[in-house]
């Protein structure tokens, strides 16, 4: 369903002006599958967020084709339905002065122009999102500055499950959530991933995460992609960086 080709993006460095630029993604390729949830780890600096934006058609790459189903990731009717994202900074990704209730009838009405009688229906949808997410519809009235951070990145993920997307893209969204909290909301995503058939790319630095939840894991190093693994197959990972991101998360 999504089809990265041959995928290089770079940033200028150095002012307005300069001519030289930093290669952060080179020779990006692989194809990710309809209901399976790929793990993309790495180092900080590796250009994971920058690929993540790339797959949302946030920025385009400069060389290479990112293709949902076929069309630009950069098509905004390409990605329109298909694809929602959970970023790590749960505070910021719901507008300040929005209830819950609000926040989450946002992505509906982007994609619905129609109201009335369907937005009653949705309104409706709004509890069951709450419930499906382990939120009672207490907090339908409730603001962001209310919310802990479990909470508020639930909400978030009920938003994005909100318009039954076929991928959800999470850049570091349980990271900055403690120990069992982190584990609660993984749980979480592997029930929605079930009730909803949707799949997932959950970019981490956190191996352990992306082998609790993922069924392959592409680890990325100096924007190359190092090493693709089914989890399965996780303790044979063949390159030196591979074996020494394993030995870390084990010892
Ligand atoms: N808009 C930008 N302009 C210039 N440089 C950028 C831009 N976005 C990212 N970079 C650079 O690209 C490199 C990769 O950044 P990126 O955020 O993709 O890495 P990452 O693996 O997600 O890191 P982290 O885990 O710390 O978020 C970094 O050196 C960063 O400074």
């Amino acid at each position: 369903m999504l089809k990265v080709e041959q995928v290089e993006k770079s940033y200028r460095t150095g002012g307005l002006f300069s001519r030289e630029r930093r290669q952060v993604l080179t020779g990006i390729s692989f194809e990710w599958k309809q209901g399976e949830c790929l793990g993309i780890i790495g180092e900080s600096g590796s250009g994971k967020s920058t690929l993540g934006r790339l797959l949302l058609g946030i920025e385009k790459p400069d060389r290479g084709a990112i293709l949902w189903e076929g069309e630009r990731a950069h098509n905004r009717r390409a990605r329109s339905g298909k694809l929602s994202a959970v970023f790590q900074d749960y505070t910021s990704s719901i507008h300040p002065f929005y209830t819950v209730e609000k926040a989450l009838m946002e992505p509906w009405l982007l994609q619905n122009k129609r109201q009335g009688k369907l937005r009653d229906e949705y309104n409706r949808k709004i509890d069951v999102l709450l419930h499906q997410v382990g939120l009672d519809p207490s907090y339908r009235t409730k603001y962001p500055h209310e919310l802990s951070g479990g909470e508020a990145q639930r909400v978030c993920i009920a938003r994005a499950v909100s318009t039954e997307p076929r991928c959800i893209l999470l850049d570091e969204a349980v990271s900055s959530l403690d120990g069992s909290v982190q584990l609660q909301v993984l749980d979480l995503l592997k029930s929605l991933k079930a009730l909803y058939n949707v799949g997932y790319i959950f970019i981490t630095h956190d191996l352990q995460a992306a082998a609790y939840i993922c069924d392959r894991i592409m680890i990325i190093r100096d924007g190359r992609i190092e090493e693709v693994v089914p989890i399965g197959q996780l303790k044979d990972v063949q390159s030196p960086y591979a074996r020494n991101l394993l030995r870390m998360v084990l010892t």
